[in-house]
């Protein structure tokens, strides 16, 4: 019979950082190994059980990643770009693999992110399901079929409380349509329209950003030309599904060679 996975969660309070403790608890063949949260915080020091609003679990919260990280085969981390950077050092040092669905970081964080964490198994994505990777191959695919007739807007829509725009799934389908035209995503972006904008650049990927209530995440891909529209849609109602793709890149990079890798890998799309 196959050993049980140890995994250790980073940010444990947070809003995927607690659905990842219901995620990984309920599955069998993985189990939470230890929970990290930022200094400070008042999670630290106290029960992971009781503060998920069960019975006592053994697991206390801590604040110092390398010990919780030592001797658990995977990190799952949805944080924050500074915390995430310095997580992807002490995890590749720990020998652990480190699954990455923070987002909003910049040009100069990914390439921080990718010297820290050189030598261990990184898997990083803005998106963790399945049904946006497999939007991310569609809109690869529709772009690379239609020409500059066809104008392409990302559309997506959050909760309140998210302190990142455009989204990190919203970028990865403006990297998919820009790859399936061939050209560079940062050449032919247009990110902010206010005021007397002109008219649309012929070619341009524009992105459009809504941020309200509880929306748990939803993305449009608009294809526009004279007489038609096609749009593909991706709605997430519930962040389970972005938990349930972490857990599978967790088990999925067991093994794996040392590199950076991302959910197309795991999900062999
Ligand atoms: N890739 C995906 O599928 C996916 C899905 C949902 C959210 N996200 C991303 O995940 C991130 C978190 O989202 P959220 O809604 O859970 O946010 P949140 O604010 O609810 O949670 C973030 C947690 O990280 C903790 N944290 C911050 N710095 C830390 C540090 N140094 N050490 C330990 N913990 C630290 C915070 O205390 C907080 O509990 C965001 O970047 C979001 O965009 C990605
Ligand atoms: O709630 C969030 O924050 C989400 N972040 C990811 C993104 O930036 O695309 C995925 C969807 C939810």
């Amino acid at each position: 019979m196959s050993e049980s996975i140890g995994i250790v969660i980073t940010g444990a309070s947070g809003r995927m950082g607690q659905m990842l403790v219901k995620t990984v608890t309920e599955r069998d063949g993985v189990h939470v190994a230890g929970v990290v949260e930022r200094p400070g915080h008042d999670w630290v020091g106290r029960d992971l059980g009781v503060l998920m609003g069960g019975t006592e679990s053994g697991v206390i919260v801590s604040d110092d990643p390398a010990a919780a990280f030592a001797g658990a085969q995977a990190v799952i981390d949805f944080t924050a770009p500074s915390a995430t950077i310095s997580f992807a050092k002490t995890a590749a040092a720990a020998g652990v693999a480190h699954i990455i669905g923070t987002t909003g970081f910049t040009e100069e964080d990914l390439v921080a992110l990718a010297e820290a964490g050189q030598g261990g198994v990184t898997i990083r994505a803005g998106n963790m399901s399945l049904g946006v990777n497999l939007l991310v191959q569609l809109t690869k695919r529709v772009a690379a079929a239609l020409d500059e007739d066809y104008d392409i807007e990302v559309i997506e829509a959050h909760h309140r409380r998210k302190v990142d725009a455009p989204s990190g799934t919203a970028l990865m389908l403006g990297e998919a349509a820009a790859e399936g035209r061939g050209v560079a995503l940062k050449d032919v972006e247009d990110r902010a329209r206010d005021g007397i904008t002109g008219a649309r650049e012929r070619g341009a990927i524009g992105f459009s950003v809504i941020r309200g209530g509880d929306i748990v995440g939803e993305h449009d891909v608009m294809f526009a030309a004279d007489g038609e529209r096609i749009i593909l849609r991706h709605v997430a109602s519930d962040r389970g599904v972005f938990a349930r793709g972490a857990v599978k890149a967790a088990l999925w990079a067991q093994g794996k060679d040392a590199g950076d890798y991302d959910m197309l890998d795991v999900l062999g799309l």
